[in-house]
């Protein structure tokens, strides 16, 4: 138990990732709020560009610089892909620092220059505790990074099939995800008149960034390399991810085999729900929470396991994860300052 509490900077405070880190510190009983930064928007009130977080509305933006971020015990980086390497590097090695970009997540650096374009920063601890012994490396970290909101889900969606081995290892997932997840930089397809009445397939054919990620965190779990076919879908909604999973079944295996295997997998996870057995996931249940709900089947004809899991991908997608993560590696309780309790209707 920490008698004071732990100071936190969010570098990036004006993105839509900085600014659900801070809606979650806010709620945090043993975390005080340090530093805010950004880039192009340093100088402005955070009430200007965050009105939601109301408490913090009158304090200003300051630019990213290591002075500013230094003398915290824990950095919050919600930086675009590729900045995090340099202002990591320049952090203390007793400081916490936890990612929610990408550039410590992938293993391989040649799947990194080839998703990514360029140089490998490195690789840090995991930031997905509910996979097997994560937890263990996560307690006590002082670095982490957090998953992408797309791995996040199918891998949660996916692991309990995949490590008990009732599939082979050949998955199909196709991902719907709000347009939080793009970022709040401006984007043309991400204009109103584009985005609504709208779906959209982007990131076809292997190409999209989160399928080596996925790759890893699956193919962890068997003695090979699980393939992964990934198309995400551009869904006219702010928050949340519904990613519905599939793989051929081994044969022999039913829907009640499946079902055990995952009641199994999940049963004490906090923030993991199995449905009860006949209700699908909604985005709509998780937003605003850090739960994640799964269920699955067989579809028997085709000869196919198809689970669907639902994520908030601003919260249990990145900003609740990195508070979950923080916790672990504080050696605070790991639910703290989150809750599984959704925002409806
Ligand atoms: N959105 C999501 O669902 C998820 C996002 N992430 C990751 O979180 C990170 C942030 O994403 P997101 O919040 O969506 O993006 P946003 O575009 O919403 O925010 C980006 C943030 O980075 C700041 N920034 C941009 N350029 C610079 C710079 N040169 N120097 C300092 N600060 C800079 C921006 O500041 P300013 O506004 O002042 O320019 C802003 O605060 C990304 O790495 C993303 O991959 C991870 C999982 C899910
Ligand atoms: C809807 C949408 O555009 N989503 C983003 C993924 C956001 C995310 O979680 O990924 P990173 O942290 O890896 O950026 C995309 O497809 O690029």
């Amino acid at each position: 138990m920490h008698m004071t509490k732990v100071r936190a900077a969010v570098a990036g405070a004006s993105g839509y990732a900085g600014g659900e880190v801070l809606r979650l510190l806010l709620a945090h009983p043993d975390v005080e709020i340090g530093a805010l930064t950004g880039g192009s928007n340093a100088g402005q009130p955070l009430g200007a560009l965050q009105p939601h977080l109301t408490p913090l509305a009158g304090r200003v933006l300051q630019e990213t610089t290591i002075e500013n971020l230094s003398g915290h015990d824990v950095v919050f980086l919600a930086l675009p892909h590729g900045q995090s390497g340099a202002v990591a590097a320049q952090l203390g090695d007793d400081v916490v620092v936890v990612d929610c970009g990408a550039d410590f997540r992938l293993e391989d650096a040649g799947e990194w220059e080839h998703f990514y374009g360029s140089d490998h920063a490195g690789t840090w601890p995991y930031g997905l505790p509910e996979l097997p012994g994560q937890r263990e490396v996560l307690a006590g970290t002082k670095r982490v990074a957090v998953p992408g909101c797309y791995p996040t889900v199918s891998t949660l969606t996916l692991a309990p099939a995949v490590a008990a081995g009732i599939v082979e290892p050949d998955v199909v997932v196709v991902a719907a995800s709000g347009t939080s997840g793009a970022g709040k930089a401006a984007k043309p397809h991400l204009l109103g008149s584009e985005i609504m009445g709208n779906l959209s397939a982007y990131g076809v054919g292997g190409t999209h960034r989160h399928t080596p990620e996925i790759t890893q965190n699956l193919s962890k779990m068997i003695d090979g390399e699980v393939k992964v076919s990934f198309t995400p879908v551009l869904a006219p909604t702010p928050r949340g991810i519904l990613a519905t999973c599939s793989a051929p079944l081994k044969p022999g295996v039913t829907a009640e085999e499946a079902r055990a295997v995952y009641e199994k997998y999940y049963g004490d996870e906090p923030f993991i729900r199995l449905l009860p057995e006949g209700q699908w996931p909604q985005t709509k249940s998780v937003i605003g929470s850090n739960a994640v709900h799964v269920q699955v089947t067989v579809d028997e004809r085709a000869g196919r396991l198809v689970a669907v899991g639902v994520v908030d991908n601003l919260a249990k997608g990145t900003g609740g994860a990195a508070v979950q993560c923080m916790n672990l590696a504080l050696g605070l309780e790991e639910t703290t300052g989150l809750t599984a309790v959704g925002l409806a209707p």
